[in-house]
């Protein structure tokens, strides 16, 4: 049997690294940014007012209080969007509103707070130090410096922040386009009646959203019956529109196992791997095209989705953060595991107030159908290879989904 490490290493292999392309900011939420981003302007921009006021020489209301006030004229109205900005003669004020540009000559805002709001003529009631209020060009970021660094995950703030500095547009890791086909003569779509023997199509509703979570692209087979031919016809000719195949079903020991039997031979492996569930895996290429295939029990699928594609599928998008938060926690009752293989128990944790780690308690039994159970989880718990009986209270290592 394969390790567990040893296949998810196999599988980001086989994945690689999807080539770069430019997205408009608008459809880049998620992606990964493929090269450092250069500000082309400084943020600020230019000096400019943090407050709605008076822009003025320090010096000149230096002696301003509200027993000492002191009147300017003012000379001139800046708001906000002022290109064409006068310069501040000694002994006058410009009114001033936030984000205009200081006006040359001036070195302090006073707070329209602290004025009479005059409009010819302006009483100011508190002194200033030179600096105050005042935003200083490239404080936030200086021009020409890296604003973002290639391998970040472009979420609101970082997106925002390559608006700020002038760009349209990015260039990120290309999603990856991935084609999703579910096997099995017995599968069925709603509203469909299913008939005895039969049952809802459900793994690649399952694939094709956590897919999508991670930002791929996604086309979709729903149901294949388990007949070779039919199989290598219906998907083939899709193969060239798609960067990975994921398949699920038909790759164990039964005697129709259509993905085994159509993909054996033609550069598709199958092998057991030391996971439970999960543990039927196939990988390879096809055409030239990446294939993963899943066994078909849901919630064998879900299992192997997190143990190696998921890392696979980021690491090929870009992403160096591919790992689920891994934390500790004791388990709050006992658990059994096949010990020649690393289990990944549904879980639900719950973090212990002033503590680092945790409780952790299963949701269901280790049957891959029941798929029921996961909805209730919101972790993992891995219970490793060695490992056969847990006593409650054991500390264990569970995966925050
Ligand atoms: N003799 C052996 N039998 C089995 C072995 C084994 O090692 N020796 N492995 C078992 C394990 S573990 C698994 S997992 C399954 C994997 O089998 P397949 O990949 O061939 O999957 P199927 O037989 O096609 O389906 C398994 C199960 O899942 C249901 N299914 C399949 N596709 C869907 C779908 N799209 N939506 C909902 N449910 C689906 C299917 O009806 C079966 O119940 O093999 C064991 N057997
Ligand atoms: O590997 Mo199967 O996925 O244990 O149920």
């Amino acid at each position: 049997m394969i390790s567990v490490d040893a296949y998810r290493e196999t599988v980001t292999e086989l994945l690689g690294r999807t080539p770069v392309t430019t997205l408009p900011l608008a459809e880049a939420a998620g992606f990964v940014l493929a090269e450092d981003v250069h500000a082309g302007v400084s943020l600020p921009p230019f000096d400019n007012s943090a407050m709605d006021g008076y822009a003025v020489r320090a010096a000149d209301v230096a002696g301003a209080g509200p027993d000492s006030p002191v009147t300017l004229p003012v000379a001139d109205d800046i708001p906000a969007g002022r290109v064409d900005v006068a310069t501040l003669e000694p002994g006058t004020a410009h009114r001033i509103m936030t984000g205009a540009p200081m006006p040359p000559g001036a070195d302090a805002i006073v707070m329209v707070e602290d004025t009479d709001r005059g409009t010819e003529s302006v009483r100011i009631a508190k002194a200033a130090s030179s600096g105050d209020h005042v935003r200083r060009t490239g404080e936030d970021v200086e021009r020409g410096v890296v604003a973002l660094h290639a391998g970040t995950v472009l979420g609101h703030s970082q997106l925002g922040l390559a608006a700020a500095v002038g760009l349209a547009e990015l260039s990120v890791h290309r999603p990856l386009s991935v084609l999703v086909v579910s096997t099995g003569t017995e599968l069925v779509e709603a509203p469909n009646p299913l008939r005895h023997g039969q049952i809802y199509e459900s793994n690649s509703v399952m694939l094709a959203a956590a897919l999508r979570e991670l930002g791929c692209r996604v086309a979709v087979v729903r149901s294949v019956v388990d007949d070779v031919e039919e199989f290598r016809k219906i998907i083939e000719p899709k193969l060239a529109d798609a960067d990975l195949l994921i398949t699920s079903g038909g790759v164990s020991a039964g005697a129709y196992e259509v993905v085994k039997d159509a993909l054996t031979g033609q550069g598709v492996q199958f092998q057991k791997i030391a996971i439970q569930p999960g543990g039927p895996q196939g990988c390879g290429h096809w055409n030239g095209v990446p294939v993963v295939t899943l066994p078909g029990n849901p919630v064998s699928v879900l299992v192997s989705f997190e143990a190696f594609l998921r890392p696979a599928l980021l690491s090929a998008m870009g992403h160096t953060d591919v790992d689920r938060r891994r934390v500790r926690a004791r388990l709050s009752e006992a658990m059994t595991s096949p010990s020649s293989r690393r289990q990944f128990r549904r879980g639900f944790y719950t973090p212990t107030e002033g503590e680092v780690t945790g409780v952790v308690g299963p949701r269901g039994g280790p049957g891959s159908h029941l798929l029921a159970a996961f909805t209730q989880a919101n972790c993992l718990i891995v219970l490793p290879e060695g490992v056969g009986e847990v006593a409650e209270g054991t500390e264990v290592d569970v995966l925050l989904l």
